[in-house]
């Protein structure tokens, strides 16, 4: 099956001119269409007509339901083409022109755009949230108060000279002011929602030889990297990204940790420190037919640090002692896959754990931007509270209102739209 979306002041004429009349507004209709100017038939299907503007866009859409079939959809759509008026949407655009008319706000359109492009179960939930408005209802709620606050302080440039205006009211606004920047200081710091829509990043550290590379390839189930029993054989950054129960995570090899032998070495190994040091878990490989691992953390991670015995099929049978460094151990034999089940389980409940709930997320960079700016800007009016004059107190609190606004779209956005709307396929 095939659906045509039709959006615009003559969607109502194209639909007459397919299926002979309109249907009554939000049923489906069956209806034979035909090509206005032969009068031939192209297909049987269902007409819709959902009058604006109380449609999806804001205007008048019509939507055909008609068979899947190439030549079908080509016969209809250049049928739907010669009515004057008509032309092709582009990318985002029944979105864009349902922002324009005020049917969703800008966060709820980026999350359209990621729920169509959502690939685990997780990041479906959380982009179904900002598609109805999460986000955009606590930016709004963040905004209102920030307004209110802009009043009461107004208040006391517009009727300095009149005595019912109570005489705190610049006072009143303060704690509000400073429970805003806590909340929006606080939403910064939430990395929950980045850890979602962009994964979680694992990075597999370790000696030389200790099994990192046969790890990876267990877990992706495929030969990604070089296994040999020659150390020193990753260099390069290895990534494969990874499905955990439905939470998205990027796997990386890295170079084994060792005084290199070459600048080539050299390179693999500042490029796995670095890669380290931005991932949100490093798996600690070590290779249990060494003996034990070592007392003391072997790498210096701001990440949670795992220990992971491998080659317990080489092992004595002694049992891992346990390590204090450690955020959570697992024995395990990359090469026979024993405790890889265990290994999967327990990195989907720390990514579920990290991620918990179904929040309103700064999700973006785009909205970082805008809070990291109204924070700044709320911080500085805090900071001269008492120094500024009414107005320009005002006039600072303004700006923050701006900063978050521009957030949802509701001002200033003209110059955002094409970034936002360019993400979408055509058709939606
Ligand atoms: N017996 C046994 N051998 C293993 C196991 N895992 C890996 N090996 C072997 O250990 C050797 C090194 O494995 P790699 O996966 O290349 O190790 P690496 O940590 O990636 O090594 P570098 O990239 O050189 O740092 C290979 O010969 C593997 O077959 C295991 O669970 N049991
Ligand atoms: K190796
Ligand atoms: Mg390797």
């Amino acid at each position: 099956m095939a659906v045509l979306r039709l959006s615009g002041p003559q969607a109502g004429v194209a639909l007459t001119a397919l299926a002979g009349r309109l249907p009554e507004p939000r049923r489906a209709q069956l209806a034979r269409l035909r090509d206005p100017a032969t009068g031939e038939v192209l297909d049987q299907g269902l007409a819709l007509w959902f009058p604006g503007p109380r449609s999806a866009t804001g205007e008048d859409m019509a939507e055909l339901q008609i068979h899947g079939g190439r030549a079908v959809v080509a016969a209809v759509l250049g049928a739907v083409l010669t009515v004057p008026g008509l032309r092709p949407a582009e990318a985002g655009e029944f979105t864009r022109r349902a922002f324009l008319n005020g049917r969703m706000d800008l966060t709820e359109a980026e999350g359209l755009a990621d729920l169509i492009a959502a690939e685990t179960q997780a990041q479906r939930r959380l982009a179904f949230a900002h598609a109805f408005g999460h986000l955009g209802q606590q930016v709004e709620a963040w905004r209102g108060r920030l307004i209110r606050a802009m009043a009461l302080v107004e208040a006391g440039i517009d009727f300095a000279d009149e005595d019912d205006v109570p005489a705190g009211a610049r006072a009143l606004a303060k704690p509000e002011v400073a429970a805003l920047l806590e909340e929006l200081t606080a939403a910064l710091a939430d990395r929950r929602g980045a850890l979602v829509r962009e994964g979680a990043l694992i990075a597999i550290a370790g000696l030389p030889n200790a099994g990192k590379s046969s790890l990876l390839n267990a877990l992706a189930r495929r030969e990604v990297a070089i296994v040999s029993d020659e150390p020193g054989t990753t260099r390069d950054l290895l990534e494969v990204a990874l499905d955990l129960d439905g939470h998205k995570a990027t796997l990386v090899d890295t170079a084994g940790l060792r005084e290199a032998e070459s600048r080539v070495e050299a390179e693999g190994i500042r490029r796995a420190r670095a890669r380290m040091a931005q991932a949100d878990l490093v798996l600690w490989v070590h290779d249990l037919s060494d003996g034990p691992a070592p007392a003391e953390p072997p790498v210096a991670a701001e990440a949670p640090l795992w220990l992971l015995g491998n080659k317990v099929d080489r092992a004595a049978g002694l049992p891992a002692p346990v390590r204090s460094w450690a955020g959570h151990q697992l024995t395990l034999s990359a090469a026979r896959g024993e405790g890889l089940e265990e290994l999967t389980g327990a990195l989907s409940r720390f990514i579920a754990e990290r991620a918990a709930g179904e929040h309103p997320a700064l999700l973006r960079a785009r909205h970082r931007a805008s809070a990291e700016e109204a924070r700044a800007q709320i911080a500085h009016a805090l900071a001269q509270w008492d120094r500024l004059d009414d107005e320009l107190l005002a006039e600072e609190l303004r700006l923050a209102a701006r900063a978050l606004g521009r957030m949802t779209g509701a001002i200033g956005v003209e110059d955002l739209l094409d970034v936002v709307f360019r993400e979408f396929c055509i058709g939606k």
